[in-house]
């Protein structure tokens, strides 16, 4: 029996294929372009993911035995806004999570209808990234477009619904909509007033690992499979990923290092932190999590590697960096697309500070690979100070394939970074969630617990932690220093 995972990345779809003892038989992976057609804007064609997600599929398929492959279990990028017309033809390029136009559409919703009203029908604040303002910049920027839309759908949705037929979404990857009653797990009545949207346009609502039906026919044929694959639906890569990683148990914390770095605590019950920094939203096991979410984490080394240094020579520019020493002197804010946690602020801007004629492109990659690292203790800071106790975490993402970063991460942090069997993250996580909704499993967590497996861990070395700690402390101060200059630039 095969189960399949397939995840709708920012850079690219990964689809994996696992056995049923959670072995993974083979992966494939191929990317689509990522556009940012102004400044600000972050935008990609729902129909590259398709194109690519049936090239991958094709290609995973090619050596196996298709009439084994029983499930198909989805994820992908959250919070980005795809639209159809009446006849399920895409109204525009999506608007992505990392996205940050919709400055005045957030004002509106935290200033004018207020945080304690958004708070109570979403348990979350506006945020630049999520899908109910870019509504609101629809409704008011491009009018015709959003007459026109019929159906409002998340990346892994568009996805699902063109293999399927169905019109569904999960609870995990809708809580990053802004018009979901996480804490009630249905949409917020009160939210789609506000948007000027109706329940119609929708998709129904499921749990993770259900099963929302099977593969349509027509494309069962041109892959070779059973029309009888059932689509699980999956949910938001992070969630995913956290499952991918058998961070399922209560106070249990992964930490993804994909193009964007999450911190991810998974809880029992619905919570919302005393300034509603976090994100509050529904697991993918049917209970809830918090995270916190730096937008530029592997973004920040790929700018670095392919954007500055015009190379694609990840490991080679990493293996120079591991040269330099830990300098307390060079900092690197990575607010290239504006940031989330914790200052939700679309204005602010990636910066190096403290260069002098001594430095070389080592230190500055070291330096990159530090920020991005400061940046994801400054969510763990605030779990920390919520009471959450975090004695080590479990990573995934690209960046996670370097060491040299994981023990970066684990020095800044001050805790056991814990590696997995499976570095596919969320394509894993989604192969786990297919093998429950076929039924092999009764439950997420007994799904984890029997396929995922620590392979290294990465401790904390006591010197470095120190350094680092004095370090964060000067790095804290960097942003409040520079805020109202970024605003003043833009
Ligand atoms: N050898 C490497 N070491 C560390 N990071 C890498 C390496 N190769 C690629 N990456 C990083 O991995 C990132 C992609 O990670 P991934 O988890 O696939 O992102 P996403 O799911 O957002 O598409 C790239 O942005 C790049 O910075
Ligand atoms: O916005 C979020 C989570 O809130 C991002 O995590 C996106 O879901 C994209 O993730 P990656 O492409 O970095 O995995």
């Amino acid at each position: 029996m095969y189960f399949i995972g397939i995840d709708i990345g920012t850079t690219s779809v990964k689809i994996i294929a696992i056995d049923e003892d959670g072995k993974i038989v083979k992966s494939v992976s191929k990317e689509y372009p990522l556009s940012y057609p102004k400044p600000l804007w972050s935008e990609q064609d729902p129909e590259d993911w398709w194109k690519q997600s049936i090239n991958g599929f094709k290609e995973l398929l090619d050596d196996l035995d298709k009439k084994e492959v029983k499930a198909i279990g989805f994820s992908g990028q959250m919070h980005g806004l795809v639209t159809l017309d009446e006849n399920d033809k895409v109204v525009r390029p999506a608007i992505l999570w990392n996205d940050q136009r919709t400055e005045k559409e957030c004002n509106y919703l935290n200033n004018e209808i207020g945080q304690s009203k958004i708070s109570q029908w979403t348990g979350n604040l506006a945020l630049a990234g999520f899908t109910a303002p870019k509504i609101l910049w629809l409704k008011e920027n491009e009018p015709d477009n959003f007459a026109k839309t019929k159906k409002i759908m998340l990346p892994k949705d568009y996805v699902a619904y063109k293999m399927s037929g169905v019109f569904a979404t999960d609870m995990s990857d809708a809580s990053g909509t802004l018009y979901l009653d996480v804490k009630n797990r249905k949409w917020s009545s009160e939210m789609l007033r506000v948007l000027g949207v109706t329940e119609s346009q929708l998709p129904d609502l499921f749990e993770s690992y259900e099963a929302i039906g099977c593969m349509k026919p027509d494309i069962a044929q041109e892959l070779g499979l059973s029309k009888d694959v059932k689509i699980i639906i999956g949910g938001g890569d992070q969630a995913v990923a956290a499952v991918g990683g058998g961070v399922v148990k209560a106070g249990s914390c992964s930490l993804s290092l994909g193009t964007s770095g999450v911190v991810f605590t998974s809880n029992e019950d619905f919570f919302v932190d005393e300034n509603n920094s976090l994100h509050s939203f529904c697991h993918a096991n049917g209970k809830y999590h918090l995270m916190g979410v730096t937008l530029a984490a592997a973004a920040s080394l790929k700018w670095w590697v392919e954007g500055i240094n015009k190379s694609d020579d990840f490991d080679g520019l990493l293996n120079e960096a591991k040269d330099a020493e830990v300098d307390d002197q060079l900092f690197y804010l990575p607010y290239l697309m504006g940031e989330r946690t914790p200052h939700n602020d679309p204005n602010a801007r990636g910066t190096f500070i403290g260069l002098n004629i001594t430095h070389e492109r080592k230190h500055m990659t070291r330096a990159v690979l530090e920020g991005v690292a400061f940046s994801l203790r400054d969510t763990f800071e605030i779990m920390k100070a919520m009471g959450v106790e975090i004695n080590d975490i479990s990573i995934n993402g690209g960046g996670a394939k370097s060491t040299f970063w994981c023990e970066i991460i684990a020095d800044v942090l001050n805790v056991k970074v814990n590696k997995l069997n499976s570095n596919e993250g969320p394509a894993y996580g989604a192969a786990i969630l297919a093998a429950v909704g076929f039924g092999r499993f009764h439950t997420v967590e007994e799904a984890c617990s029997q396929f995922i497996k620590i392979t290294e861990s990465i401790n904390p070395n006591e010197e470095n932690s120190k350094i680092y700690n004095e370090k964060y402390g000067k790095y804290t101060k960097i942003y409040p220093a520079t805020k109202e200059l970024f605003k003043q630039l833009i």
